[in-house]
C-alpha cells in the first residue's frame, strides 16, 4: 500500500525522504465537525476522504502536534486542524501543473486521483498476499503510531473487529478473502438500512430486535450509521464500479463494522464503506419506526437529499467542495439531532408489549392465587361453624365462656400435686369388674379430669357395655387439696344412688383415698355399701390405673374394680 498525502500540490508518500521526517494522518473520519474543519482546509472539489486518506504533517503548524512521553513519538493533537496548503499554486495553475507534479512524484495529482486513486489503492490492499502482510502491518502501525489518539480510537478497530492490535487497514488487506461472518450485525453493529432493511422489521412472532437489544444504544448506532450519507453518497456514485466480488467483500466488512458509541457518532466508520448504490435511494429509518411513528419535522431523509443535492442530481452535474461541505455540515446537525430520540424515555411498542405480556401472566397467577385463597376461605369458615356447633354440644351455654380461644384455663397452683391426673382418659384394655357375689365382667370407660382454673380438680367416670355400649355405672364430683398438705378430699355422686366423700393423700403420682362418709338414697339396691377404697397411680407407661374395692354388708373389703386408661388429650 502506497501512503501518499491527500493535499492539492502535495507529493509527499510514505517512504520518501528521511523516514520519520514527515508523517502521515488520517482524515478524522468520526469527528464531523473537525473533517469540516479539513475539508475546508483541503479545498480538494468533488472529493471525499476515506479511511485511506491521509494528510502529511507538513500541512500541520508545529503547535499541532505533541511528543509521546514513552519515546518522544510526534502525534498529532485531537483538534488539530491542518493550515499550511499550497493552494496558490493551484489556482495559479491549471489542472495539469498539479498532475506534472504528481507525475514527478510517482503519483496521480491530488486533486484528479478520486476516485481512480482511492480504488486502486484498496485494489492494492486487497492484493497484498500474506507474505507481505507484515511490510503493511508495519507501513499501517506506523502511520497509526503517528497519529492522535483520537485518531486512534477511530482507526482501530474493536476487539470484535479483528485480533487485538490489528488496525482497520490490516483487516481489510488481510481478510479480503475470509471475510467474517456478520454476527447480528443489525442488533450489536451498525445498523444498514439497506442491507439489513428486514432486521428492523417485526418478526413473525412479533418480537422486534428492540427486544434483545437497548434502546439507545442500538439507535444511536443505527443514526451514527446514517452520516455514511451524509458524505460519502457523491464519492460512491463517483467511485468506478468494482468488480462485484470486492463489492460484496465491503460489504461484509461493512456488516461487522463496530457501531458508534454516542460520543462518537460520525461519518467514521461507514464512509470509508462505500454503502451500496440502492442505499443512496433507501430512506433511513429510526430503529423504533417500527413501532412508533418518526419524528414530524426530522426524519433522515432531508439529510439523505441534502448531501445529494437535487434527487435528481447526476454524476453531470456535480456538486462543488462548498456545497457538499455546507450540505454534509447541515445533514450532520439534522442526523445528530435524531439522538434525542435515542435516550426517550418512551418505551418501545415490543418492550411494552413484552412488559404486559408479563403482566398478564402475573395477572393469571394471582386470579389462581385468588380462588384459591378464597376456596380456604370458604374451608376455614366451615370448619369455624363446625367447631363453634361443637363446642355449643360439649360447653353449652355459660360454660362456653370457659374457653371462649379454645385455651384452657390457667391451673391453680394449690392443685399442681393433682395435675398428672388431668386429662381425657379411655379405658385400655376394658375394665375388670369383679367380686365374690358377682360373675366377673368387662366395661369400658371414659374418664375426664379437669379444671376451670379453680382450686379443685373435676371428674366424671362413665362406663358402658363393651358389647352392647349401653351406659352403666356413671359418677361425677370433684377432688381437692387440703392447703399446704398432701391431703385429698374426694367427693363422688354416683348413679346408683350413693353419695360418698373419701379422703386420702397424695404422694407424688399416687393417689390413695377411703370413704369418709357414705351416703345412699333410701330406695337403692340391696346390698349396702359400707366402705370404698380407691387408689389411682401413674404407671411407669404413662397411663393411669384405678382399683376399687368395698365393703357390703354381705362381704369384706374386696375388691371391685380394676381398670388401666389411657390418655387421648395431650
Ligand atoms: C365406687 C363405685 C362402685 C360401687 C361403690 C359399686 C357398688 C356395687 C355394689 C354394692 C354392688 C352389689 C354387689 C352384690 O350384689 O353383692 C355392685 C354390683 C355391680 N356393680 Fe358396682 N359399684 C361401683 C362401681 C361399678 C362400676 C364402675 C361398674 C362398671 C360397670 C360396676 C358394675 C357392677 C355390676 C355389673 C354389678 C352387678 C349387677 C348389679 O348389681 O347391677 N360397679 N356394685
Amino acid at each position: 500500500m502506497v501512503i501518499c498525502c491527500a493535499a492539492v500540490n502535495c507529493s509527499n508518500r510514505q517512504g520518501k525522504g528521511e523516514k520519520r521526517a514527515v508523517s502521515f494522518h488520517r482524515f478524522p473520519l468520526k469527528d464531523s465537525k473537525r473533517l469540516i474543519q479539513w475539508l475546508k482546509a483541503v479545498q480538494r472539489d468533488n472529493w471525499t476522504p476515506t479511511k485511506y486518506s491521509f494528510l502529511c504533517s507538513e500541512h500541520f503548524t508545529k503547535d499541532s502536534f505533541s511528543k509521546r512521553l514513552e519515546d518522544q513519538h510526534r502525534l498529532l493533537k485531537p483538534t488539530a486542524v491542518p493550515s499550511i496548503f499550497h493552494l496558490a499554486e493551484k489556482k495559479k495553475s491549471a489542472r495539469g501543473h498539479v498532475r506534472s507534479r504528481r507525475k514527478e512524484a510517482g503519483q496521480p495529482p491530488g486533486d484528479v486521483r478520486e476516485p481512480q486513486e482511492e480504488a486502486a489503492c484498496e485494489v492494492i490492499e486487497r492484493s497484498l498476499s500474506a507474505d507481505e502482510e507484515p511490510m503493511v502491518k508495519e507501513e499501517v502501525g506506523n502511520m497509526e503510531r503517528a497519529a492522535s489518539p483520537s485518531e486512534q480510537g477511530v482507526e482501530r478497530p474493536t476487539p470484535m473487529e479483528g485480533a487485538p492490535g490489528r488496525t482497520s487497514a490490516d483487516s481489510l488487506a488481510i481478510e479480503p478473502s475470509a471475510p467474517r461472518k456478520p454476527e447480528r450485525p443489525a442488533l450489536g453493529g451498525c445498523a444498514e438500512p439497506s442491507a439489513q432493511a428486514g432486521a428492523w422489521n417485526t418478526d413473525k412472532s412479533g418480537i422486534s430486535i428492540d427486544d434483545f437489544t437497548p434502546l439507545g444504544s442500538g439507535a444511536c448506532k443505527f443514526i451514527g450509521s446514517l452520516h455514511s450519507y451524509s458524505f460519502s453518497s457523491r464519492h460512491t456514485r463517483e467511485r468506478p464500479s468494482l468488480p462485484k466480488e470486492q463489492l460484496d467483500r465491503k460489504r461484509l466488512k461493512r456488516d461487522v463494522e463496530p457501531g458508534c458509541s454516542r460520543s462518537s457518532v460520525v461519518p467514521g466508520t461507514c464512509l470509508a464503506e462505500s454503502a451500496p448504490t440502492s442505499s443512496l435511494t433507501a430512506t433511513p429509518q429510526k430503529p423504533s419506526q417500527s413501532s412508533s411513528a418518526p419524528p414530524p419535522d426530522v426524519t433522515p431523509k432531508p439529510a439523505t437529499e441534502a448531501v445529494l443535492g437535487q434527487k435528481g442530481d447526476t454524476d453531470a452535474n456535480p456538486m462543488s467542495i462548498n456545497e457538499v461541505i455546507m450540505s454534509a455540515s447541515g445533514a450532520c446537525k439534522l442526523i445528530d439531532s435524531l439522538h434525542s430520540y435515542c435516550f426517550s424515555s418512551r418505551p418501545s411498542k415490543s418492550q411494552v408489549c413484552c412488559l404486559r405480556e408479563q403482566v398478564e401472566k402475573k395477572n393469571g397467577e394471582l386470579k389462581l392465587l385468588r380462588q384459591r385463597i378464597s376456596r380456604s376461605d370458604n374451608q376455614v369458615k366451615k370448619l369455624r361453624e363446625k367447631l363453634e356447633e361443637v363446642r355449643r354440644l360439649t360447653l353449652p351455654y355459660l360454660n362456653g365462656l370457659l374457653a371462649p380461644d379454645c385455651e384452657p384455663p390457667k391451673m391453680n397452683p394449690s392443685i399442681e400435686p393433682l395435675s398428672w391426673l388431668l386429662g381425657t382418659w379411655l379405658s385400655e384394655p376394658p375394665g375388670d369388674g369383679i367380686y365374690p357375689t358377682l360373675q366377673p365382667f368387662h366395661y369400658l370407660e371414659e374418664v375426664h379430669i379437669t379444671h376451670v382454673g379453680q382450686p379443685m380438680l373435676n371428674f366424671s367416670f362413665n362406663a358402658f357395655h363393651p358389647d352392647t355400649k349401653k351406659p352403666m355405672h356413671r359418677e361425677c364430683g370433684f377432688i381437692r387439696l387440703k392447703p399446704d398438705s398432701n391431703k385429698v378430699a374426694f367427693v363422688s355422686a354416683q348413679n346408683t344412688g350413693i353419695v360418698e366423700v373419701e379422703e386420702g393423700e397424695v404422694n407424688g403420682q399416687e393417689l390413695c383415698i377411703a370413704s369418709h362418709s357414705i351416703a345412699r338414697i333410701s330406695f337403692a339396691a340391696e346390698p349396702r355399701v359400707e366402705q370404698i377404697m380407691r387408689k389411682f397411680r401413674l404407671n411407669a407407661e404413662g397411663r393411669l390405673e384405678q382399683t376399687v374395692s368395698m365393703a357390703t354388708t354381705t362381704q369384706p373389703m374386696t375388691q371391685h374394680l380394676h381398670i388401666t386408661y389411657k390418655k387421648v388429650t395431650p
